[in-house]
C-alpha cells in the first residue's frame, strides 16, 4: 500500500510550502496590494522573488549558525567548495563514487585536500557533515550521546524498510526495543553452540561436496544463509532452511544487487532485502533532496512488499499458536524460548512484530556473514595467516566441537577476526543527526594540525561518520595501517588501541553499542574452527566471479588498499563483496 502521507512526502510538502508557496503568496499579495500588473514578465519576476527569498533564507541561516558558533567560542566546520553552485559537481562525484570507487576513498580525498578530519559537504546549500575524526566519533556515539540521535532524516529514508524497528527509533521507543531484545543475548543463551553446530554442519557439508569436485563456491551467499538460518532459529524458533535451497552456480550466477542472485523464493527475498538497502544508501548519498525523485513512487515499497510476503507467514504462525494457547487457557511463560514468542505475547500487531523481526534479521545476517566472508578473503590472500589459524585451532580444539573455553583460548583466530573487523568493518559508514540545538565538538584527533578553535555543529544537522577511514588512519594505527596484520592485536601495537578504544568501533560504541556482538563473535569463531578443522587451503576463484564484479582496472593505481584488492568491496548499509566471494576450498589430508 502506498503511503501518501509518509514522513518524506510530508516533509517535502512542508518544504514546498516554505520555499515556494509562502513566497508566492507574499509575492501575489504584494502585487495585488500595490495594484501592480507585470503582464508577461510575471513568471520571471515570480522566479526572481522566490529565488531571492530562498537565498535570503540561506544567508540568514548561515549568519545565525556563525553567530551561534561565535557565542560558543567555536567555528563552523570547513566547507567543501565545489566548482558548481550548490556543490552539484561534488554531489555528482559522490553518487558516482558509491558505484565505482573503493569504499570511503572519495571522502578520504576530500579530507586530504582540506587537511582536516571533519568537513561540511554543503550539498545543494544544505549542511552535511562528514567525519573520520576519532575524537568526534567518540563524542557522537558516547560522551555527547544526548546531543545526537538517529533523527528525522534517517527515519524518512528507512521508514518503509525498517518501520518501527530498533534501528529506526530514538529515545523512549528505542529504549523499550533495546530492553526487549537484550535478555535474548545473555551469556547462557549465546554460549549454546548446538545451533551453530547444526547449521555449521550443513554449511560444511555443502563446502565438502563442492571441494571434492574442485568446484568454486560463493561463500558470501553461503555464509549469509548460515547466519540467517541460525538467527531465525535462535530468535524466532523458525527453521528457514535456506541452506538447503538452490545455491548460485559458478558460470551461471548473475550479478545481483550485492552478491550473486538465485531465482527461487529465497532468492527473491534476498534480492528485495539487498535492493532496499541499496536504495537507502543512495538516498543517503543524495542527501536532503532525495524525496524529490521519489515523490510519486517510493522505490523501497515494492521490495518491502516482497520482504513482508516472506516474513508474514512466520509471524502469522506464531500469532495463531499464541491465540490457540490463550484459548486453551495456557498463560505465557516468563521464560520465553524465542524473541518472537516474547513479542507475540506483548502485541498482536503483526506489523510491529514483523518490523522487529526484520531489524534483528538485518543486524544478524549481513554483518556476521560479512565478517566471515572477509576472514575467508584474508585467508585466501594471505595463506600464512590461514596456516597459523589452522595450527592454533588443531592445537587447542583438535578435531572436536569446541566449547566456550576453547573458543576463548584461540588468541590468533580472535586477532584475525579483530583485524578483519578493523580493515573491513561490516558497517563502514553510519549516520547521526544533531538534535534541535547545536553542539561543540571536542578538539580534533592528531591526524592533521588541529583547528585553532573547536568545531560547532548546528542543530538538526546530519553527520556522517566513517569507521572505515578511522580504522585505517595511519595517524592512529601507524604507518602500516593499510596492511592486514593480525599480529598488531598481539604485540606492542595493541597499546594504541587500549589507550584509545574509540578508534576501533566495528560494533559502534556508547549506549547504542551492538547487542549482538558476543553472539556474532561466538558464531563466527565457531564456524571458522569447524571450517579450519576440515580444510587446509582456500584460493580465490576469479574466473567464477559474475561479469562486472572484479575490481575496476583503475583501482590498480589507487591509493591505500585499493591497488592490492582482488575483489570489489562495496557497501549498501553493510559492506559486501560485489558479485559474491567465489573461492575453492582444499580438503585437509589430516581431516578426521
Ligand atoms: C560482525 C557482526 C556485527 C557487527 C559488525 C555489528 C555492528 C553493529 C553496529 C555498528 C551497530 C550500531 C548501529 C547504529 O547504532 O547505527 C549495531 C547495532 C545493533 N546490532 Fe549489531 N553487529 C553485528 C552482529 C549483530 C548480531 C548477530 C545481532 C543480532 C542477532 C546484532 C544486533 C544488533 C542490534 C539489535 C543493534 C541495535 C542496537 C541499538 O540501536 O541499540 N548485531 N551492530
Amino acid at each position: 500500500m502506498p503511503h501518501p502521507f509518509s514522513r518524506y512526502r510530508l516533509r517535502l510538502f512542508g518544504d514546498f510550502v516554505r520555499i515556494v508557496l509562502a513566497p508566492t503568496l507574499v509575492f501575489g499579495s504584494a502585487l495585488a496590494m500595490c495594484r501592480i500588473r507585470l503582464g508577461l514578465s510575471t513568471p520571471i519576476a515570480w522566479l526572481a522573488f522566490v529565488s531571492t527569498a530562498s537565498y535570503a533564507r540561506v544567508v540568514h541561516r548561515d549568519y545565525t549558525q556563525r553567530r551561534e558558533a561565535q557565542q560558543r567560542g567555536s567555528a563552523l566546520p570547513v566547507e567543501v567548495v565545489g566548482r558548481w553552485p550548490g556543490n552539484i559537481d561534488i554531489l555528482i562525484k559522490l553518487g558516482k563514487s558509491v558505484l565505482t570507487s573503493y569504499p570511503g576513498s572519495f571522502y578520504l580525498s576530500l579530507f586530504e585536500e582540506y587537511q582536516c578530519t571533519t568537513l561540511n559537504l554543503k550539498l545543494l546549500w544544505s549542511d552535511l557533515i562528514i567525519t573520520m575524526d576519532e575524537e568526534h566519533i567518540k563524542h557522537i556515539l558516547a560522551t555527547g550521546f544526548n546531543h545526537f540521535w538517529r533523527g528525522r532524516r534517517q527515519k524518512e529514508r528507512m521508514e518503509t524498510f525498517l518501520g518501527d524497528g530498533i534501528f529506526n527509533r530514538d529515545d523512549e521507543e528505542w529504549k523499550k526495543h533495546r530492553a526487549l531484545a537484550r535478555p535474548f543475548f545473555a551469556r547462557d543463551r549465546i554460549a549454546d553452540f548446538d545451533l551453530f553446530e547444526k547449521y555449521g554442519g550443513a554449511t560444511l557439508t555443502i563446502l565438502r561436496g563442492l571441494a571434492a569436485r574442485g568446484a568454486p563456491v560463493d561463500v558470501q551467499d553461503l555464509f549469509s544463509r548460515f547466519t540467517l538460518d541460525a538467527a531465525a532459529e535462535f530468535l524466532f524458533g523458525e527453521r528457514l532452511d535456506t541452506l538447503h535451497g538452490a545455491l548460485p552456480v559458478a558460470g551461471q550466477a548473475v550479478l545481483g544487487t550485492k552478491g550473486a542472485a538465485t531465482a527461487d523464493a529465497f532468492g527473491a527475498f534476498v534480492q528485495a532485502f539487498e535492493a532496499a538497502q541499496n536504495i537507502i544508501t543512495l538516498r543517503q548519498v543524495r542527501g536532503y533532496f532525495w524525496p524529490v525523485r521519489e515523490v510519486l513512487a517510493d522505490k523501497v515499497e515494492p521490495h518491502a512488499a516482497v520482504i513482508s510476503a516472506f516474513l508474514e507467514p512466520i509471524v502469522q504462525r506464531t500469532l495463531d499458536r499464541k491465540k490457540k494457547m490463550r484459548e486453551a487457557g495456557v498463560s505465557p511463560s516468563a521464560e520465553h524460548d524465542t524473541f518472537l514468542d516474547y513479542l507475540a505475547d506483548h502485541t498482536e500487531d503483526s506489523k510491529v512484530i514483523r518490523d522487529q523481526l526484520l531489524n534483528i534479521l538485518m543486524a544478524g545476517r549481513d554483518t556476521t556473514a560479512c565478517l566471515l566472508t572477509y576472514v575467508t578473503y584474508a585467508m585466501a590472500m594471505y595463506p600464512d595467516i590461514a596456516r597459523k589459524m589452522r595450527e592454533e585451532v588443531l592445537k587447542i580444539c583438535g578435531h572436536d566441537a569446541p566449547n566456550f573455553e576453547k573458543l576463548k583460548a584461540l588468541r590468533y583466530v580472535h586477532a584475525v577476526i579483530n583485524e578483519t573487523l578493523r580493515v573491513f568493518p561490516p558497517v563502514p559508514i553510519n549516520v547521526r543527526e544533531t538534535r534541535e540545538h547545536g553542539v561543540v565538538l571536542p578538539p580534533s584527533d592528531p591526524t592533521y594540525a588541529p583547528p585553532p578553535t573547536p568545531i560547532y555543529i548546528p542543530g538538526s544537522t546530519v553527520v556522517m561518520y566513517l569507521p572505515v577511514l578511522t580504522q585505517r588512519n595511519s595517524a592512529l594505527w601507524g604507518d602500516d595501517a593499510d596492511v592486514f596484520d593480525p599480529e598488531r592485536w598481539l604485540d606492542a601495537r595493541l597499546r594504541r588501541f587500549t589507550e584509545n578504544p574509540m578508534m576501533y568501533t566495528p560494533f559502534s560504541g556508547g549506549p547504542r553499542i551492538c547487542i549482538g556482538q558476543n553472539y556474532a563473535r561466538n558464531e563466527a569463531t565457531y564456524l571458522l574452527v569447524r571450517l579450519l578443522q576440515q580444510f587446509d587451503g582456500v584460493a580465490l576463484a576469479p574466473e567464477a566471479q559474475p561479469a562486472g564484479s572484479l575490481p575496476p582496472p583503475q583501482w590498480k593505481h589507487g591509493a591505500g588498499r585499493a591497488s592490492e584488492e582482488r575483489i570489489w568491496p562495496a557497501y549498501a548499509i553493510t559492506l559486501f563483496v560485489k558479485g559474491g566471494l567465489w573461492v575453492r576450498f582444499r580438503q585437509a589430508s589430516d581431516e578426521e
